[in-house]
């Protein structure tokens, strides 16, 4: 069995988007269906508990709402729960699907009042298919062309109110109109160890397997503050724990998978260890361009920027400064070696702090 090979989006033991259709239905039945099973993400929980509540009372659809940030925590989640407590319905789509204005008008042509309308990568969008959509989302309406040639004319087409949910790891991304046409706007951050132990014991008990605090906890620490992430450790270690031990998921037989599947303590992997040590041995800790790291590792840009760096920079191991991205005294003191005593730009860095 390989765990790790050249293709990291396929194979990556703690990649951010799932492996594959099977993991896919798996997380399915992890999601949690209701927003008080919906873990940590205070902010943006206890706006959307009001406006729901308040949206509900006047039986009005929802404002239309952006969720942002890195894969796997929670986007997709949060847009299925909305649509259920809201009690309505969800249509799914995604920004490359879109491909004609005819598909959007149709979508949008058969919502009932108050409905979802959940676009997954939504700065994938196309530009004509934008433009259908700001008469919808502003005034419930859209011009749709009928015929063709001379004597092809537009028609005003009068929608059902609905809420849109649009879903991105890249809110940079998005057309200014796009933005603004959005009542809630929420960011999704990475979650704490105490959060994500929550969700791993949820998961277990759900999963029928039996562990321990320390246990969910091990995983927890080393799931890069992700919930996708921690649920797949889980169901390794959990194979982990039938193989060689009696189960039981505790401490030690967590510890013992995670390190046979190369994640250290902190939660790196091979491709953040692999992106780290091209910054500090490669390019002597930057600054270093995007496109060169993406080369020296072998990555896409995008795999770099959306799935690696968010963490790295979250938890205080890369900066990203115009000049390019630096590693900082906590990369170097992860590798074990001592950092220069100023950075890059010839500043005097703050004493490291892991
Ligand atoms: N707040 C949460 N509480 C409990 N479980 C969660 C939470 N957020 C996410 N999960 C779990 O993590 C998995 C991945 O979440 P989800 O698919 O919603 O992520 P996403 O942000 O849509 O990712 P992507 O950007 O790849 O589409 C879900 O199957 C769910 O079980
Ligand atoms: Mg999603």
């Amino acid at each position: 069995m390989s765990i790790q090979t050249d293709n990291f989006s396929e194979q990556r033991i703690i990649a951010a988007t799932p492996a594959s259709p099977n993991e896919e239905a798996i997380e399915r039945a992890l999601r949690p269906k209701q927003l008080d099973e919906y873990v940590g993400q205070e902010k943006i929980r206890d706006q959307l508990e009001i406006f729901i509540t308040a949206a509900r009372k006047r039986n009005e659809a929802l404002d239309h709402t952006l969720l942002f940030g890195p894969p796997g925590l929670g986007k997709t989640t949060l847009a299925h729960i909305i649509a259920r407590e809201m009690g309505v319905n969800l249509r799914q789509t995604s920004g490359p699907v879109l491909e004609r204005a005819g598909d959007l008008a149709a979508l949008l042509t058969n919502l009932e009042a108050n409905d979802v309308l959940f676009i997954d990568e939504i700065h994938r969008l196309s530009p004509v298919v934008e433009e259908i959509l700001y008469p919808a989302l502003e005034d419930y309406q859209i011009d749709i062309m009928i015929g063709e040639g001379p004597a092809a004319r537009s028609v005003r087409l009068d929608l059902q109110p609905f809420t849109l949910v649009g879903a991105t790891t890249r809110a940079g991304m998005l057309t200014n109109p796009l933005r603004d046409r959005f009542g809630i706007v929420g960011r999704l951050e990475f979650y704490t160890p105490k959060e994500l132990a929550r969700i791993v014991t949820r998961s277990a008990s759900l999963l029928n397997a039996p562990i321990s605090e320390e246990g969910a906890l091990e995983i927890a620490k080393r799931s890069r503050g992700t919930p996708r992430i921690a649920n797949r450790l889980l169901r390794r270690v959990r194979d982990y724990a039938e193989v060689k031990g009696n189960g039981e998921i505790n401490k030690t037989t967590a510890d013992a998978a995670l390190v046979m599947l190369d994640v250290d303590p902190v939660g790196f992997d091979l491709m953040d260890r692999k992106l780290l040590e091209a910054v500090l041995f490669k390019f002597n800790g930057g600054p270093v361009g995007l496109d060169n790291l993406a080369a020296a590792i072998g990555e896409e840009r995008d795999t770099i920027e959306d799935v690696l760096e968010p963490y790295l920079i979250q938890q205080g191991f890369l900066q990203r400064t115009p000049r390019g991205r630096i590693a900082t005294p906590a990369a170097y003191t992860h590798f074990g070696i001592t950092a220069p005593r100023s950075g890059p730009n010839g500043e005097l860095w703050d004493a490291p702090s892991a």
